[in-house]
């Protein structure tokens, strides 16, 4: 499982002013806006611009948009998912900012769906009490955004993109400020291999960490490399125990592995139900929005159902919108459930929840800035604190814009006032003294299936003991095989399995210690929320305890 690696030193290096890492909504919001202010921005990211979530997102961009919206309306709905964790102001900052962030979107490009006056449609989702949610090309909301966007940067000679590069660590200055980054480059020519990157900001946005959990909406590159990255760099992370399960995802069969098709919750917006093996809804009664109950709720709600039926999955049924309305509104999901043999214009959709979204992350404050100096961090890889314990549908993607523009604001800010300087790094000393034992690839899987059973939807102090030892197993055969023979350089996968592990450790230690039922964290043995004694970010808390500890880069 396991190797003994010698990871090449950086063999080139490349100077920017601010190096972005992810090119979803996050990272080009951050690239698209210090480019106003005159830096040059270096966007790298793993695969191409567009294999991010971002592309992926099929309900929309949730935004006081409508008639009689406000941003107080979306303040409240936001905190009540976020079941007593939210960080008021930055959810203040998310709902004032985010209409304007959305109309500054559409001025990049981005087409939303309009009616026939040209007014921007709006649906709802889970925990809105309200028609709230912008989308495109009906459930394709994230492809437009990611279109628009990649179209931007492409056209801004000031933004150079390095695609297919897996960043791997931080570089920091003799003061401990962010100086750069170290990455792989899996392409030919000058820049092949492990280089470094020197800049004056570095600006983390790489997404989520789904693939930690063996079944997940979020595609293959959503690895968890920026939240391993902070780790290892001694930044600050917080509230990983709260990962969101999105309860409609098409239900493939128990081995299903891998990015699965996500159900948008805008299919229940429209009035479609959710109905259990005998056809009960069985949301209704449980709570005043039925099924459109935040999205922690309806997840329990499903999973309690399918233990009582002894079933694999619940159904989605849309058979009364007609195929008129699945073809026009919901194409995206029409095509996705066809492709697998499921007509909903016909049969009821067979649904089960499955890891879609981390609520916690690289803590930041309101400007985006981590606990490292000159390091930032937002979108999806950031807790920001919007979230709290539970993600209000469709908030993400605002999130994503609004924290992006605040950290461009910073660094203009801190460019204006002659702060943003060049840093100091002696690129080849940055490597780490002691060798780190890089998993191999096979152990992704492994982490997968610990994680889903250990830490998953339900938890427990038995299960996560369990998880916990079996990570603690895939890193004891990394201790032991240090006399092995050293394979070839290190693969990507390779980096990806050696980051799931220090990431799904984090989780399972965090989830350990919260000791209560709160937002998407359900403990079987705590079943309720104990506001007196767990209202506190576990993240720091283990880290004031030595358990997340500053990692030495594999990179040396
Ligand atoms: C199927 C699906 C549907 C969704 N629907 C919605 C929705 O309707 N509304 C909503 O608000 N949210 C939705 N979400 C959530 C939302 O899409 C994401 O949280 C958001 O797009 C994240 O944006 P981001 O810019 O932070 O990251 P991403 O878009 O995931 O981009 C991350 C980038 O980082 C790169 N990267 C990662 N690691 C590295 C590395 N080591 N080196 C270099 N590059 C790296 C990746 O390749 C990628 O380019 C959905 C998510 C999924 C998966
Ligand atoms: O259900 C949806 O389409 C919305 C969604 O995924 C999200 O907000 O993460």
């Amino acid at each position: 499982m396991s190797y003994r690696l010698t990871a090449p030193a950086p063999g080139w290096t490349t100077t920017t002013d601010v190096v972005v890492v992810g090119s979803g909504v996050a990272g080009l919001t951050v690239a698209l806006n210090v480019r106003q202010a005159g830096l040059r921005a270096t966007v790298v990211t793993k695969a191409m611009l567009d294999d991010g979530s971002t592309r992926w997102a099929q309900g929309g961009i949730a935004a006081a948009l409508g008639e009689g919206d406000t941003p107080e309306q979306h303040l409240d709905d936001t905190l009540v998912a976020g079941a007593g964790l939210c960080d008021e102001d930055a959810v203040r900052a998310l709902v004032t900012e985010g209409p304007d962030a959305v109309r500054r979107l559409i001025a990049v490009g981005a087409a939303f769906d309009r009616d026939e006056d040209g007014e921007i449609l709006l649906t709802r989702e889970g925990g809105h009490h309200r028609r709230r949610i912008a989308h495109a090309g009906g459930d394709a909301t994230g492809a437009e955004i990611s279109r628009a966007l990649v179209a931007a940067v492409r056209s801004d000679p000031g933004v150079e993109l390095i695609e297919h590069a897996l960043v791997l660590d931080l570089l920091t200055d003799a003061d401990g400020h962010a100086a750069g980054l170290t990455l792989h480059v899996m392409g030919e020519g000058q820049r092949d291999g492990v280089g470094a990157i020197r800049a004056r900001a570095v600006v983390l946005a790489t997404g989520g960490m789904g693939q930690v959990f063996s079944a997940t909406t979020n595609p293959a590159v959503s690895t968890g490399d920026g939240v391993a990255l902070a780790l290892r760099a001694g930044a600050e992370v917080t509230d990983l125990e709260f990962v969101q399960f999105h309860p409609t995802v098409l239900w493939l069969g128990p081995e299903a592995e891998g990015q699965q098709p996500l159900v948008s919750e805008a299919v229940r917006g429209e009035g479609a139900y959710l109905v259990d093996g005998d056809g009960v809804r069985f949301m209704v009664g449980q709570h005043e929005l039925n099924e459109l109950a935040p999205r922690d709720i309806v997840a329990k709600a499903i999973t309690r159902r399918m233990q009582e039926q002894g079933a694999e999955h619940m159904y989605l049924d849309g058979r009364h919108f007609g195929a008129a309305m699945w073809e026009t509104r919901f194409p995206t999901i029409l095509a996705s459930c066809r492709a697998h043999g499921i007509d909903p214009v016909t049969r009821p959709i067979p649904v089960a929840p499955a890891a879609h979204y981390a609520s916690g992350g690289i803590r930041t404050d309101l400007h985006g800035r981590t606990t490292v100096p000159g390091l930032y961090a937002c979108g999806e890889v950031a807790c920001t604190g919007v979230h709290g314990a539970n993600r209000l549908a469709s908030n993400s993607l605002l999130e994503g814009l609004v924290f992006a523009e605040r950290i461009a604001a910073d660094l203009t800010a801190r460019h204006a006032t002659g702060e943003l300087t060049e840093r100091a790094v002696d690129v080849a000393g940055a490597r780490a003294a002691q060798p780190v034992p890089l998993l191999a690839p096979e152990a992704r899987a492994e982490i997968q299936r610990l994680m889903t059973r250990g830490a998953g939807v339900i938890r427990s102090a038995a299960s996560m003991a369990a998880a916990e030892a079996g990570l603690a197993h895939l890193a004891e055969h990394a201790r032991a095989d240090l006399a092995d023979e050293k394979p070839a350089d290190p693969r990507v996968e390779t980096w990806e399995a050696t980051n799931l592990h220090l990431v799904a450790s984090a989780l399972v230690a965090a989830a350990a210690l919260r000791e209560e039922t709160r937002g998407c964290h359900w403990r079987e043995d705590f079943p309720d929320r104990d506001d007196a004694t767990w209202r506190r970010h576990l993240g720091l808390a283990l880290q004031e305890r030595g358990e997340l500890r500053a990692q030495p880069s594999p990179v040396r």
